[in-house]
């Protein structure tokens, strides 16, 4: 189970800043015009509740508190309740919240109580960070390479295959890379070992695993963007200046405002 830690948070704001900027410089538009233009929805002061959980490994410092920053950064009125659980869940709604946001060890939600709309952050997140990723402008093909095809990676790889690009994936669960290949048609591919002798390069990369330097440098191209919500990186921040290479990776905000926006 990866859970976040309150050092994955740490300085939330500076880190959602600051993936704002790497996001407008590889697609020309901030991580708000992504999603107004993907979701077609736009926030309009919409009251968010949000409802520390204790259930499992319990109440992670400063999640709750990240979650509040972000939506304000989002242009939503959050607030946090003072009661965890159903005593919060209905501290919220008394308060006026139309939005709940919540999460136990399995499930991260937005649940619009007006329009009925529920997300999930897991899918969310794995399509806002491919949709990113596909608007690269300095992309030389439309080859893409998906690592980590999971609870976040699948639904991320499936929105680049709708999205017409060439994928080529990898995940080290042979069961799960049998299955996207069946399902998805993405064409098979160890970026650690590849078939054969020629080596393929992408200016795409989109990684999904909880598992660091899940890149190596044979297979970024000269401009390459690699969109992760993978937590740690999926490459050093060595490779990273010695290649030059884009790195969208956010802990929390990306995703999250993909969920708010989805159930607008
Ligand atoms: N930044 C954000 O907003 C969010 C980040 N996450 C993070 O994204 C990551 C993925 O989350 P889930 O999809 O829920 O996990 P998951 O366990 O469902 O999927 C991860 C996949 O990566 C594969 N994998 C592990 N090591 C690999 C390697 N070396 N090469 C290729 N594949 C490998 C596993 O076989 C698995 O299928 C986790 O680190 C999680 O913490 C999750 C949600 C939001
Ligand atoms: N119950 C806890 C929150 C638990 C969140 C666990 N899920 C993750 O860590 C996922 C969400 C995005 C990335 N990983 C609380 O209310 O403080
Ligand atoms: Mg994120």
């Amino acid at each position: 189970m990866a859970l976040l830690t309150p050092e994955d948070l740490e300085n939330i704001n500076k880190q959602l800043q600051e993936a704002d900027s790497t996001v407008r410089r590889v697609t020309g538009l901030d991580i708000k015009g992504i999603c107004k233009d993907f979701y077609g929805t736009t926030p309009c002061c919409e009251k968010v509740g949000i409802v520390p959980v204790t259930s499992g490994n319990g109440i992670i410092g400063s999640f709750s508190e990240s979650l509040n920053a972000i939506a304000g950064y989002f242009g939503f009125d959050s607030f946090i309740t003072d009661m965890p659980d159903v005593s919060g869940y209905y501290e919220a709604v008394k308060n006026g919240a139309r939005i709940i946001l919540m999460a136990d060890d399995n499930t991260f939600l937005a649940h619009n109580l007006k329009n009925g709309k529920i997300a999930n952050n897991q899918p969310c997140t794995g399509i806002i960070y491919a949709e990113i990723a596909s608007r690269y402008l300095k992309a030389d093909s439309k080859e893409v390479l998906a690592v980590g095809l999971g609870k976040v990676g699948f639904p991320g790889a499936a929105h680049l295959v709708q999205k017409g690009f060439k994928v080529y994936g990898y995940d080290a669960d042979r069961t799960l890379l049998e299955k996207s290949v069946s399902s998805l048609g993405i064409i098979p591919f160890n970026p650690v070992s590849p078939e054969g002798d020629r080596q393929r390069k992408f200016s795409i990369i989109f990684e999904a695993t909880p598992c660091a330097d899940t890149i190596p440098e044979s297979v970024i191209s000269e401009n390459c963007v690699i969109s992760t919500p993978g937590i740690p990186c999926a490459i050093s921040k060595e490779l990273q200046k010695k290649c030059g290479v884009e790195l969208v990776m956010e802990p929390l905000g990306i995703g999250t405002a993909s969920m708010l926006y989805s159930v607008l």
